[in-house]
């Protein structure tokens, strides 16, 4: 067993190509997959590249997502690490409570329930086409096209409403911002929290065909942990594929003949879509999990009490697992990529983004055949500092 002391201080965000994982993560990784580094904290806690590794912690009960157990890999804390964890907020909880909330959603994210909402998926997706049409070039793909999809989507899901979407789009991307204080994040998240709490109150007088409404029929749970469960919803349903489609739509365009296969071949799409997913994964840090007791991981032993901080993208270009993973080839099998987590936290959405982006990126491509970008790839602006990579904005003609 080895155990090294931190050569790698504080995880690198700054990413020298647009595309790829910071060089700094790639050189860690071929060292050594699973490597010692100090957090923010001053903890000595670890750092996941590898693909087997990453994928082991994950799928392994003995490391924890609880928040109070967790140090923070960055010099800020982040996300909703701080404070008290919303009930419902069921992303960082371990068994048994985990399996309580996740169990009231599960029916409500399968194969066959995402089939039946296709069809209004599709209509969203033309409608935004036709404004986009009606508008005119240049338009700013992520305002009129990535963001409002999901966001629609997620909306009508939930039983919220589309015009309250300044505001939680707003407080959600201050959530996910890495760089935002912590009063800032936790001012976010508690007017969140209360808008969701009142909508749940007004949906247990009168309720509607909605995923909000049924969890109070559940007779199971408090207002207090549907508007945790909402809030974890609304955030990780429209954020997560917003991204996926504002920047998988940039990748396209910088690769031509990537872009003709997922226009031009309808049975190519699926592969296409999970390639996207494992070459962009845009979760731009973690997760992080802590042990609970000792756990070896491929001859290193991970302390009871010790933090490790995964990097999807580097597991995800292992080439232990990927050949030629730093290219994107949308006819290569991406299966079992680690952009959706694994293990019992495996997102609960995944069908549903799935869906969403194996009918918007062709759907676009075919409307604007002669979509392009309307600055040089290098004006386009990043989100760099957002727990969720992507672009801000992504100019484009037609
Ligand atoms: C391309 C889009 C998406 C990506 C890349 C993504 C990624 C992830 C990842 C990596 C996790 C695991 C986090 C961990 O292990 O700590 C996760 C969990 C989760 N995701 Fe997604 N997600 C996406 C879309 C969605 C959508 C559309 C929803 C819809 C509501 C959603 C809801 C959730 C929920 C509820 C969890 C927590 C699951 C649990 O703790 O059991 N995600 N997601």
């Amino acid at each position: 067993m080895t155990e090294a002391t931190p050569r790698l201080s504080i995880f690198p965000l700054a990413r020298e190509r647009t595309f790829d994982p910071p060089d700094e993560l790639t050189r860690r990784r071929a060292e050594a997959p699973l490597q010692r580094m100090m957090y923010g904290d001053g903890h000595e806690g670890w750092l996941a590249t590898g693909y087997a590794e990453s994928r082991a912690i994950l799928a392994d009960a003995r490391f924890s997502s609880r928040p109070e157990l967790m140090h923070s890999a960055l010099p800020q804390r982040v996300e909703l690490r701080r404070g008290p964890l919303p009930p419902g907020f069921f992303l960082q909880m371990d068994p048994p409570d985990h399996t309580r909330y996740r169990r009231l959603l599960t029916g409500q994210f399968t194969v066959r329930r995402m089939k039946q909402l296709e069809p209004r998926i599709h209509d969203i997706t033309e409608s935004r086409l036709d404004a986009m049409e009606r508008e005119g070039a240049p338009a700013d793909l992520v305002r009129s096209f990535a963001l409002p999809i999901p966001s629609l989507v997620i909306c009508e899901m939930l039983g919220v409403p589309y015009e309250d979407r300044e505001k939680f789009q707003h407080d959600s991307s201050v959530i996910l911002d890495l760089e935002a204080s912590t009063d800032e994040i936790t001012a976010a998240r508690d007017d969140l929290l209360a808008y969701l709490g009142a909508l749940v109150a007004a949906k247990r007088k009168d309720p509607g065909d909605d995923m909000l409404s049924g969890l109070t029929a559940s007779g199971e749970l408090t207002d207090a942990e549907i508007a945790g469960m909402g809030l974890l919803l609304l955030i990780a349903g429209h954020e997560t594929t917003a991204n996926m489609l504002g920047l998988g739509t940039f990748a396209l365009l910088t690769n031509p003949r990537q872009l003709a296969v997922v226009r031009d071949d309808p049975g190519a799409v699926e592969n296409a879509v999970e390639e996207l997913l494992r070459y962009l994964s845009i979760l731009h840090i973690g997760p992080t999990r802590t042990a609970l007791e000792d756990v070896e991981i491929g001859g290193t032993l991970v302390r009871a009490g010790e933090s490790v901080t995964l990097s999807l993208g580097a597991a995800n270009r292992d080439p232990e697992r990927f050949e030629g993973g730093d290219t994107l080839d949308v006819t290569r099998s991406a299966q079992g990529h680690l952009s959706f987590g694994h293990g019992i936290h495996q997102c609960l959405g995944q069908q549903l983004a799935r869906v969403e982006m194996r009918i918007a990126y062709p759907a676009l491509l075919r409307r604007f055949p002669g979509l392009r970008l309307a600055v040089p790839p290098e004006e386009v602006p990043m989100r760099a500092t957002s727990a969720v990579y992507g672009v801000r904005r992504l100019p484009v003609l037609w």
